[in-house]
């Protein structure tokens, strides 16, 4: 079963396009990844399937195998676009234990279509049998984590997903919805419907982030609040949900994706003694091989270390 060796599964939803819900579901993965858990995304947004693009694997090719597709592994890709040896000769992806030091896996829609990037404009039926099958027939092996990016709203794809979910994985497996808005009150009004989704399907709500509050200014880092902020905090408030954090919009964010690079750690954090590989912008092998990394990032990382601590925080408490 594709389900049954993840240990945690979460969905981010948003009640409106083009809030940051592929932004916050790549950054919350990167900086799990980066607490040394192993993850997974599932990219089942067939509105416009982003992530690919996000982490920078957008050509990269999945592999159909006896069980299921085999997902992407991120920093497999990574090595294998810089010119480096594989770590693990390719097979990274099948069952057995996993090293445990942050592997990303990615499964998207934006692999199997002709034009990647491409929004799908199937009708409803054969869009709710692609969920069931993206849930159904990955084949992830062992995962932390697995974080689900859904199209916006609550459509029929969101009953199928949760449907299948309930159907295909254990209860305890189901950590819940982290949502995201932004602060302007149309995203925040229709974020109150994935609240009531959420809860008329018995998904429990990890949190809110209110992204794009404020703008970061590349010259001062000063942040200005161009939509008034902390509307997302009053709502979390308002509805007895945990609200998880705002996060500004940082023009270098969208460059550093422009750019084929990821935003991934706070700028010229060094990390030692981990042979994981991830977008550093310089590396080097020490004289006892272990890699030397030293990342670029926006501001957005350090704030996506605290959204994660507190999600996993939250889904351990709800296990004891
Ligand atoms: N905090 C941020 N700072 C800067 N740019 C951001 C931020 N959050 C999102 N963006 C940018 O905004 C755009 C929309 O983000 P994203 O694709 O994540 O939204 P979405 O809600 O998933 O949209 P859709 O529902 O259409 O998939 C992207 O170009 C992304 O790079
Ligand atoms: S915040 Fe300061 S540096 Fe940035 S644009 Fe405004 S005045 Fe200029």
């Amino acid at each position: 079963m594709s389900l049954q060796d993840i240990k945690h599964i979460a969905l981010v939803l948003s009640g409106k396009g083009g809030v940051g819900k592929s932004s916050v579901t790549t950054q919350l993965a990167l900086s799990l990844s980066l607490q040394g858990h192993n993850v997974g995304i599932l990219d089942v947004d067939l509105t416009g399937p982003s992530i690919p693009r996000f982490l920078g694997i957008e050509n990269a090719k999945v592999r159909q195998a006896p069980g299921g597709w085999i997902p992407v592994p991120v920093h497999e890709a990574d090595r294998s676009r810089d010119g480096l040896p594989s770590e693990t000769n390719g097979s990274a992806e099948l069952d057995g234990p996993r090293s445990g030091r942050g592997e990303l896996y990615c499964m998207s829609l934006g692999f199997l279509l002709a034009n990647r990037g491409n929004a799908v404009v199937w009708r409803g039926p054969k869009k709710t049998a692609m969920v069931r099958q993206f849930l159904t027939d990955v084949k992830w092996g062992p995962l932390d984590y697995l974080l689900i990016d859904t199209p916006p709203g609550t459509s029929d794809e969101h009953i199928s997903l949760v449907e299948t979910l309930l159907k295909s994985a254990r209860p305890e497996q189901l950590a819940g919805a982290v949502i995201v808005t932004t602060p302007q009150a149309i995203s925040i009004s229709d974020v109150k419907k994935e609240i009531n989704f959420c809860r008329k399907t018995g998904v429990s709500i990890l949190g809110v982030v209110e992204n794009m509050a404020g703008f970061v200014c590349p010259n001062c880092s000063e942040c200005t609040n161009v939509f008034s902020k902390g509307g997302g905090e009053a709502m979390a408030k308002e509805f007895g949900v945990p609200f998880l954090g705002s996060v500004p919009i940082d023009p270098m964010f969208v460059r550093l994706i422009e750019e084929g690079r990821r935003p991934t750690y706070p700028e010229g954090t060094v990390i030692e003694g981990q042979d994981m590989y991830l977008n550093g912008q310089s590396n080097s092998a020490r004289d006892d091989g272990l890699l030397v990394e030293k990342y670029t990032a926006c501001s957005l990382c350090s704030i996506f270390a605290g959204i994660v601590s507190q999600v996993v925080t939250s889904i351990e408490q709800k296990r004891h």
